[in-house]
């Protein structure tokens, strides 16, 4: 058995953790952005792991996140009680239908839009992490960059503490493999309308750093 595999999208973020590591076994993989790419590059490491026999003991999708104001602070850490994909799904002219209200067989949705994170990581990384905010996590193709789409996503959403782009690709991925997932995010910028001034980076991936301790 391997140890734990923590996919990042970009190299920045991987190199933020590793500077934070506390365990060699932990392995740390940037794989691009976006849940299509992030989840394919996980099938991929987790089928690559079990062929060799030495799986992975579990995942974590990990780096930078947008918050939802009031829930999560720019600079703060948050661990994903599940990953939702809230884009997953169809308009129509009463609004957003989520991809699990579409009549289709379970089967085919590979565990629904909504894959909760595994009680027991979550549980660990919550006791390492004790001023992590904790809820559910969106993930979205699109970042995004109004008040109106802001507002949408919270009504839909009301318990969910911050969005980004690789979660629940990893998590369907995880799921599909019968491999523990949780997410770990440190908040970059907040969700509301397009400011790129506004976006943190430099304290998200300090923030990263020092959360990348709690994985083991
Ligand atoms: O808008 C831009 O000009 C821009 C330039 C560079 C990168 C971006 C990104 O959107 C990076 C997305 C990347 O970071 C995560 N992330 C961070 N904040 C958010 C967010 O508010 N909504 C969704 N994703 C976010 C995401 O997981 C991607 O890996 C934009």
């Amino acid at each position: 058995m391997s140890g734990l595999l923590v996919l990042t999208a970009v190299p920045a973020e991987a190199e933020a953790i590793q500077a934070g590591l506390a365990d060699p076994t932990v392995a740390v993989v940037p794989v691009g952005v976006g849940p299509a790419v992030a989840g394919a590059a996980t099938a991929r490491l987790l089928a690559l792991a079990e062929l060799a026999g030495r799986p992975y003991r579990a995942v974590v999708s990990a780096g930078v996140a947008g918050g939802f104001a009031g829930r999560v602070a720019v600079g703060g850490t948050v661990l994903g009680s599940r990953a939702i994909a809230a884009d997953l799904g169809a308009e129509s002219p009463d609004g957003f239908i989520p991809i699990d209200d579409l009549g289709m067989p379970a089967e085919l949705l590979g565990g629904g839009s909504t894959l909760d994170a595994d009680p027991a990581l979550l549980a660990a990384l919550r006791t390492a992490i004790p001023t992590a905010t904790v809820g559910p996590v969106l993930t979205v193709s699109t970042v995004t960059g109004t008040t109106a789409g802001t507002d949408e996503l919270i009504r839909r959403y009301p318990d969910a503490v911050a969005e980004a782009m690789e979660g629940y690709g990893v998590a369907v991925a995880a799921s599909q493999a019968g491999v523990p997932f949780v997410e770990l995010r440190t908040v970059s910028n907040p969700i509301g309308p397009r400011d790129r001034d506004a976006w943190r980076m430099r304290d998200a991936l300090t923030a990263l750093t020092a959360a990348a301790t709690a994985l083991r």
